[in-house]
């Protein structure tokens, strides 16, 4: 379902494990700081929201989103945590560039949920304009940071079930 139609700060309250207890590591990019940082404050505010202790939660800066994947795999293998959540944005230029950064996030996000035992959650913005990011970092569109804390949670609360 597009984001036009469904807006990222938008969940089922109920449906939403707590997050009393659990260590979160959060991942984020430095390159377009001011929707990274809308993001990691919705993702903060809604963990916070669910029973996260604030001392519980691991913040990173990583230079860009490339940097994204290292950064969670050295939180994941030193910070002993139940979920990490990767921040980024990442914005079409004049070249391909693009491209290769967010595929180079995504197989890396993907590789680290195959190899550790634990959730790493995907958010990235990955917008045509900056526009775009601000509609979706706490504009119109609501705030992916909620949509990756709200996952995490659900994530987390699985894995425990499976452990
Ligand atoms: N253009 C964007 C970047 N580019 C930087 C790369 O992520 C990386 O840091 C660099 O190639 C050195 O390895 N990063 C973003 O997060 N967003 C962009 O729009
Ligand atoms: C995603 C990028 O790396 C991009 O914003 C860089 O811009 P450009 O492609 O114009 O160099």
């Amino acid at each position: 379902m597009a984001t036009e139609l469904h807006n990222l700060s938008s969940y089922d309250h109920g449906s939403v494990p707590s997050g009393e207890g659990k260590r979160i590591g959060i991942v984020v990019s430095e390159w377009n700081r001011p929707v990274t940082g809308n993001l990691l404050e919705g993702t903060v505010q809604t963990l916070l929201k669910f029973g996260v202790n604030e001392k519980d939660i691991v913040v990173e800066y990583v230079p860009g989103s490339f940097e994204l994947t290292f950064g969670a795999k050295k939180l994941i293998e030193k910070a002993d945590i139940d979920g990490v959540i990767v921040i980024g944005c990442v914005i079409q230029g004049e070249t391909p560039h693009f491209t290769f950064v967010c595929d180079s996030v995504t197989q890396g996000v993907t590789e680290l949920n195959i190899r550790y035992n634990i959730p790493v959650i995907f958010g990235l913005l990955t917008t045509n304009t900056l526009e775009q990011a601000k509609a979706r970092s706490g504009g119109r569109h609501g705030n992916k940071g909620d949509e990756a804390a709200i996952t995490l949670l659900k994530m987390v609360a699985l894995n425990e079930k499976y452990k």
